[in-house]
């Protein structure tokens, strides 16, 4: 079926052909055939809130992790340049960041890490409740209750971050193996486990790209009078935490001499 050609993909006013042929009435056959084997009827509105999950789900948390990346790299001019030689020098004279050349870039990845210990776009990543009675460091966890991770917690938590916790270093993932992937449990930006973001390579693919072209096509400045390092961290508390005010920021197009 989804290979046969339908001419009212193509010709929307030949649409009486498939129905000739006969192919509108399989197409049907199959849907209702697939439908059955749910185990309840997929309606209109499931397909909305899954679109809504993804939509939702993938550009806002992507989005605000690029809006703190640039934030933190703006306070850290040290940081930003070392991000934009690593960048310029791995595209040479190419006008765009593609996702190998991301693969070049220990340092933007470094950043990106760094962000998200710092600022992890779902704070407390999603609720969730406990299907059976656990126990767990100690405590007794009961079924059916509500479990909250605080994943910015732990990612400023001075026993798995000794080295100022505080601080945005990116440096202190060069030559690490701590990665996001949610095998190490001081930072799960993603989550851990089996509800880990399934969308994990989208999500950082997106950001690392989006951070990455920003960089190397731009120099970055502060507006007439204003001073990065004043620039403001407050947040919008949400399910994904967002900078609350908006980032201003004068773009200058980089040419390469
Ligand atoms: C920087 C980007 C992203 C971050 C930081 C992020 C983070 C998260 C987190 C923390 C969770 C909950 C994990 C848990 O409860 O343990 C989650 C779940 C989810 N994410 Fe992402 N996400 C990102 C991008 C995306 C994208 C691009 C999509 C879709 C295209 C997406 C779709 C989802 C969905 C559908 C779930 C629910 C999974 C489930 O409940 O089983 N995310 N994400």
């Amino acid at each position: 079926m989804f290979t046969s050609f339908f001419f009212s993909d193509h010709f929307p006013v030949l649409g009486f052909v498939d129905k000739v042929t006969g192919l509108t009435g399989r197409l049907d056959k199959n849907f209702k055939e697939k439908d059955q084997s749910f185990k309840f009827q997929l309606t209109l509105d499931h397909i909305k809130a899954l679109l809504m999950n993804i939509f939702v789900g993938g550009s806002d948390t992507s989005a605000a992790t690029v809006i703190w990346s640039m934030t933190y790299l703006m306070k850290n001019p040290v940081a930003m340049g070392k991000a934009q030689k690593e960048v310029r020098l791995a595209i040479g004279k190419k006008d765009f960041v593609n996702e190998q050349d991301i693969q070049q870039l220990p340092y933007l990845k470094a950043v990106v890490k760094e962000t998200m210990r710092l600022q992890p776009p779902a704070p407390l990543l999603v609720p969730r409740e406990s299907t059976q009675k656990c126990s767990l460091g100690g405590y007794e966890i009961p079924a059916k209750t509500a479990v909250h991770i605080n994943a910015w917690a732990i990612g400023r938590d001075p026993e798995a971050w000794r080295e100022n916790p505080e601080e945005f270093k990116p440096e202190r993932f060069i030559g690490s193996s701590i990665d996001v992937k949610g095998a190490d449990f001081e930072l799960i930006p993603f989550g851990a486990g089996r509800r880990i973001c399934p969308a994990i390579h989208m999500g950082l693919a997106n950001v690392e790209l989006s951070l990455a072209n920003l960089i190397c096509a731009f120099d970055w400045e502060m507006p007439a009078g204003a001073r990065s390092q004043d620039l403001d961290m407050d947040v919008q508390p949400g399910l994904a935490m967002h900078k609350r005010n908006a980032l201003c920021l004068v773009a200058t197009k980089y040419v390469q001499r």
